[in-house]
């Protein structure tokens, strides 16, 4: 009989281990407005029994990139330094003592389901976890600042508003005067500021701290991410993004039904994704309906060889019926446009999209026509836009926004300020906010998980013959 392989003590082969070392990785700090005098009260409450590992310093780093090609070592040594970030967490000595602290919450910019969760989280965490008892709503995103009157928040009024869609605060889009807005700050005496917001709220946030840093005043701000579209660079995913993918699910199956139902049926789908399609690629990875899924990361055209007409000729023909889902900023370029409408753009400066999904809808009527003169063909146009964001997050995204909320409440509490919580590579992180402003989250159409698209549709790459 043959010696055990792995028992056995003959060596088969001499192994070698090769050791790496890897290039220091960079700290990107952020601002702290100094003083920490004050004990956590946490160390103080009946209801917790912090372990020594329980409080985190400024020791405690989170690592931005966890995969490395070793290939090329030279180019991650010289010019691709690893960015490490402070990890977030209540620390043991505190900035505000919390008797003193007067906190502004406000929401900017779209819908995203879990807005009213952080919310809560914040007023119930400031008060229950520090004992904060000031705490303001500031009403409809930024305007609201000095516009109108702040809102006295107290847990007992936020209760339930996890399970309620929308933000009860309100929000709106536009209305930024730097200027206003810190002096109202000032007047109001509000010394911290939690801004949820997307992309647009968190260049807005950047301003706020460098007016506030220019005064000269001891205010802590930080920007907590949103965005459904899930389009903000650094952390790993925004919250509302899952709930969202979840609502797409359901807007999809009713187009599949509709197609498959009908002789030679098109069900279409457009699903929110102004500048990124992370929602319409997730609804469809998850589907498994899906025929072909078009983004604005990645060019289409309808007409000729490898083209949409093309692919979807054949499908019909294999299978009778087929799902089409697109993200609303796809194919812009290809809609015609009035020049008014090339101008169109919302209160922030965001371009005014048109509708995609009726536009590609009357191209597929016509190309059917013509093609196909007589021949049975539907085409199902399914919009729910507003529906897959108009919801109470779920359980998972609930959770996730908590964390948020606590992340946000003990960094502010300990002094840090300017920066934005987030996970990052599943743990969470404290970014400078300048940095979560400036960076973007778009699909990349090279990696696995497009080509896993691929790979669930056997769509066309849209690449010109
Ligand atoms: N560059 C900027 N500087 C200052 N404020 C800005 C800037 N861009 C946007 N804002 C302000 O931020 C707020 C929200 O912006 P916007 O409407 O673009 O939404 P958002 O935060 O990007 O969220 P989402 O796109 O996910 O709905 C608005 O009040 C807008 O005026
Ligand atoms: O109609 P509103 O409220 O401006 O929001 C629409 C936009 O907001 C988002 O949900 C987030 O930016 C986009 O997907 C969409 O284009
Ligand atoms: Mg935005």
């Amino acid at each position: 009989m043959d010696p055990d392989p792995v028992t056995s003590d003959e060596p088969k082969t001499t192994a070698t281990r090769t050791t790496i070392t890897l290039p220091p990785f960079t700290l990107h700090s952020i601002p702290h407005l100094g003083n920490l005098t004050v004990e956590n009260p946490i160390d103080f409450s009946p209801y917790y029994h912090p372990s020594p590992s329980f409080y985190l310093s400024s020791h405690d780093l989170i690592l931005r990139r966890i995969l490395f090609d070793l290939s090329s070592g030279e180019a991650l040594a010289e010019g691709d330094p690893i960015i490490a970030y402070h990890r977030a967490g209540p620390r043991r000595m505190i900035h505000f003592p919390p008797l003193i602290v007067r906190a502004a919450i406000v929401t900017c910019g779209g819908l995203c389901p879990g807005l009213n969760t952080v919310i809560r989280e914040l007023v119930v965490g400031l008060w229950e976890i520090y004992g904060v008892r000031d705490i303001f709503g500031v009403a409809a995103g930024y305007r609201g600042f000095y516009s109108s009157e702040p809102i006295r928040l107290e847990p007992k009024m936020v209760d339930s508003w996890h399970k309620r869609g929308g933000t009860a605060l309100a929000t709106s889009r536009g209305g930024f005067d730097l200027e206003k807005i810190v002096d109202a700050i000032e007047k109001q005496g509000f010394n911290q500021v939690y801004v949820i917001g997307g992309d647009g709220t968190m260049r807005g946030a950047v301003k706020i701290f460098h007016e506030i840093q220019r005064r000269k005043l001891d205010v802590s701000i930080t920007g907590i991410p949103k965005t459904v579209d899930n389009d903000i660079g650094i952390i790993d995913r925004s919250f509302g993004f899952q709930t969202a993918v979840e609502m797409a699910l359901q807007a999809i199956n009713a187009a599949h039904v509709e197609a498959e139902s009908a002789v030679n049926g098109i069900g279409l789908v457009k699903l929110m994704g102004r500048s990124t399609g992370h929602i319409a690629l997730h609804a469809t990875l998850s589907s498994r309906d899906v025929d072909c899924c078009l983004i604005p990361e990645n060019d289409f055209y309808l007409e000729g060889r490898g083209g949409l007409f093309e692919f979807l000729d054949q499908r019909l023909k294999k299978n009778g019926h087929a799902v089409i889902v697109v993200a609303e900023g796809a194919g812009q370029d290809k809609i015609p446009r009035t020049d008014a409408q090339k101008e169109d753009k919302d209160e922030s400066g965001n371009l005014v999209f048109l509708d995609v999904g009726v536009w590609l809808k009357s191209e597929l009527n016509s190309w059917w026509a013509q093609e196909h003169p007589g021949e049975l063909f539907t085409v199902k146009y399914i919009d729910p836009t507003y529906m897959i964001r108009a919801v109470p997050a779920n359980a998972i995204d609930n959770m996730y926004c908590t964390l948020l909320a606590h992340s946000a409440i003990h960094g502010v509490m300990a002094g840090y300020t300017g920066f934005v919580p987030g996970p990052v590579n599943g743990n969470y992180a404290y970014i400078p906010v300048e940095e979560v402003a400036a960076a973007k989250n778009i699909v990349d159409t090279k990696d696995h998980k497009w080509a896993w698209v691929r790979s669930v549709t056997n769509q066309p790459d849209f690449l010109k013959i």
